[in-house]
């Protein structure tokens, strides 16, 4: 979802779809050894938590792992401000994450608060969402439709066993001009082939281990570890360190399974 198409301004055929500046896209569900592919064309993705107990340093390194991977523009929005004592230190604390990293903070149910994200929702511009449940995704989706929707959109797939399932993703025409793309998919998702998505998040730690004596350190006992120095005199954090390790050791993981349910794939592909 979310192909562009070009349409002949005449005839009103369609001539070619246009090709995509960027995908989402994630391992398909069960056995299929196939991608499912989830959403294209995205300018610009929403990451929404709220000022209270939902905000999560780790999970948000996740989400911006992942728009950094695809390649989207990552704006965290922090929800529910009015119900929060201290807003604006989550904002500081979401601030800190990447430098320069847009954050903006919101009062979901109020238009005029929310017209902060307006210069992402613009006319030619789509958007999409990405948070855990009850922070307000639907709640911003209302606020940002404004009245009308439209083109919702039914789409058969085939499942991890063979059979058929609908499945609803909707786009919704936004009051500023964009659009919004609402699909279950991008509701959750796991942690594989990203490392260039980590790379950036994390391009401090990652700098460092470019000096560590073995290009195979582990970073945690070898000699001449130059991440290792940089904890020893302040410079990196041990808990984002571990969060670092954490994801990139879960990335790999999943990465190697992908690989070989694609060499798997292949192998199968050659018997027919
Ligand atoms: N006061 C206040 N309430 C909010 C705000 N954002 C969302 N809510 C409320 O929080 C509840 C959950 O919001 P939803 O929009 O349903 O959350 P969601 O992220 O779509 O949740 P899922 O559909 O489960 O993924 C609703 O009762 C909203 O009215 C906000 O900024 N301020
Ligand atoms: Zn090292």
């Amino acid at each position: 979802m979310g192909d562009w198409l070009l349409i002949d301004p005449e005839t009103h055929e369609p001539l070619r779809i246009l090709e995509r500046m960027n995908l989402f896209k994630r391992p398909a569900p069960g056995d299929d050894r196939r991608t499912q592919l989830i959403a294209a064309n995205v300018d610009t993705l929403f990451i929404v938590t709220s000022c209270n107990q939902d905000f999560s340093v780790p999970r948000l390194e996740r989400y911006l792992v992942l728009a950094r991977e695809v390649g989207v523009r990552p704006v965290v929005v922090l929800t529910k401000i009015d119900l929060a004592e201290e807003a604006e230190e989550f904002a500081r604390a979401a601030r800190a994450l990447q430098p320069g990293l847009e954050v903006e903070l919101v009062n979901a149910r109020d238009p005029a608060s929310v017209s902060r994200l307006a210069d992402c929702c613009g006319p030619g511009q789509t958007v999409a969402l990405l948070g855990s449940s009850g922070v307000g995704k639907s709640t911003l989706v209302n606020t940002l439709r404004g009245s009308d929707t439209i083109a919702t959109q039914e789409v058969r797939e085939i499942d991890g066993k063979g059979r058929h399932t609908t499945t609803v993703r909707e786009m919704h025409r936004l009051a500023g001009g964009g659009w919004l793309m609402d699909t279950p998919g991008m509701r959750e998702f796991k942690i594989a082939e990203v490392d260039t998505g980590i790379a950036e998040v994390f391009d401090d730690i990652v700098a460092l281990t470019r000096d560590c004596r073995f290009a195979d350190c582990t970073h945690e006992t070898e000699p001449g570890c130059a991440v290792q120095a940089a904890l020893s005199d302040g410079t990196i954090d041990a808990g984002r360190l571990m969060r670092w390790q954490k994801l990139a050791a879960e990335d790999a993981i999943n990465t190697i399974a992908a690989a070989t349910r694609k060499s798997r794939m292949r192998k199968s592909g050659k018997k027919k």
